[in-house]
């Protein structure tokens, strides 16, 4: 419920509800940077397997402008699903929230799955910062985990153990078939790659002096050799996931993007991915997720006025 506490504006003398209009504020302000991080994502080349501006990569039935319409049409869910997460809104009204933003993004894309995982993960990340920015008023790295984690942990637990899943999902084939934990269980535990593995890779890189871009492709390369990413299971089983992880393992071995060579090194692995008809999903929707936590903290790590 959102606490009305009405302002007089002296020049029109209208009752403003400021409570709700900072939370709308704050709310839109999240929205613009979930959508700037899937547009990052999308942008960013080359990623292995996946579609960029350049090209499609393994995906007969994606391309970019396919991506452009379904991360526009997910505008108002992240401000809605913000919205939410600051007036403390329980998992089951987020859920429907996720819900109705599938069926938008497979209406813009004309019934392609592209963006998923990212109205799962940006959706409750953006929840929890809509919390934060309700409550403390602060937003860190380690304030979103902890909000993430305390409103909603338990019934993300309990989402990740379905027991009345309409169909069998790919991410719950890949569970059943190979103990693969995948987005579920990401979320369940608060993103242990984005906070733990994927964020220090990123700071890391830009300590080092690399530019936003390529401390972005030192992330996703991070991201790849670790999670337990359900569409390498789907489209490749247990080799397709192994040859990935060792490929992004190799790349950071070899200096990641401090390597004078990176790139010709990172288009390689693209065309042998492409020629496997392997896509690394959910190290994509990850490196997106990740990209919104840096842009958050940059935006709202100082004390804000309680909303
Ligand atoms: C919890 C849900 C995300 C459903 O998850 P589930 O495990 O049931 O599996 P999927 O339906 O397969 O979706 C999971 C998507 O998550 C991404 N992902 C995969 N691995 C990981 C990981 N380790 N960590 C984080 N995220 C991960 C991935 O998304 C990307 O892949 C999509 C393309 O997938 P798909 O269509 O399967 O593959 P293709 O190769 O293109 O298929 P073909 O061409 O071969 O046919 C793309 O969209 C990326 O986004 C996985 O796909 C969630 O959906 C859910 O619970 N929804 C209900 C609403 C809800 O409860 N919301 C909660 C509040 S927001
Ligand atoms: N750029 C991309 N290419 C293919 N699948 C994706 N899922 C999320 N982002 C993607």
């Amino acid at each position: 419920m959102l606490r009305q506490a009405p302002v007089q504006l002296e020049r029109y003398s209208v009752q403003v509800p400021t409570v709700s209009r900072q939370r709308t504020n704050s709310s839109q302000q999240i929205a613009i940077l979930a959508v700037r991080s899937l547009y990052a994502e999308l942008v960013l080349y080359p990623k292995p397997g996946l579609v960029s501006l350049r090209d499609n990569g393994s995906h007969a039935d994606m391309d970019a402008s396919c991506f452009m319409r379904s991360l526009f049409s997910l505008r108002h869910y992240f401000r809605d699903i913000a919205l939410a997460g600051a007036a403390g809104a329980e998992f089951k009204v987020l859920k429907q929230l996720g819900i109705a933003a599938e069926q938008r993004m497979l209406k813009a894309t004309r019934g392609i799955n592209t963006h998923r995982g990212a109205i799962f993960a940006l959706g409750m990340l953006s929840a929890a910062a809509g919390y934060c920015l309700s409550n403390d008023g602060v937003l860190t790295e380690a304030t979103l985990r902890l909000a993430l984690i305390s409103q909603w942990g338990q019934a993300l637990a309990e989402h990740s153990a379905p027991e009345d899943a309409p169909h069998l999902s790919h991410g719950l084939q890949a569970a059943k078939q190979y103990a693969a934990s995948g987005a579920r269980e990401e979320a369940a535990l608060g993103f242990p790659s984005i906070f733990e593995l994927a964020l220090p890779r990123l700071q890391q890189s830009l300590r080092e002096g690399r530019k936003l871009h390529l401390a972005q492709i030192d992330c996703f390369f991070t991201l790849m050799a670790h999670i337990s990413d359900t569409n390498l299971y789907h489209r490749g089983g247990a080799t397709g996931i192994a040859y990935a992880r060792d490929a992004a393992k190799n790349f950071l071995q070899q200096g990641g993007t401090a390597n004078s060579a990176w790139l010709r090194l990172a288009e390689n692995y693209h065309q042998e991915f492409i020629t496997r008809r392997l896509s690394p999903g959910g190290a994509a929707d990850m490196l997106a997720a990740s990209c919104f936590v840096q842009l958050c903290q940059e935006e709202f790590s100082t004390a804000r006025i309680h909303e």
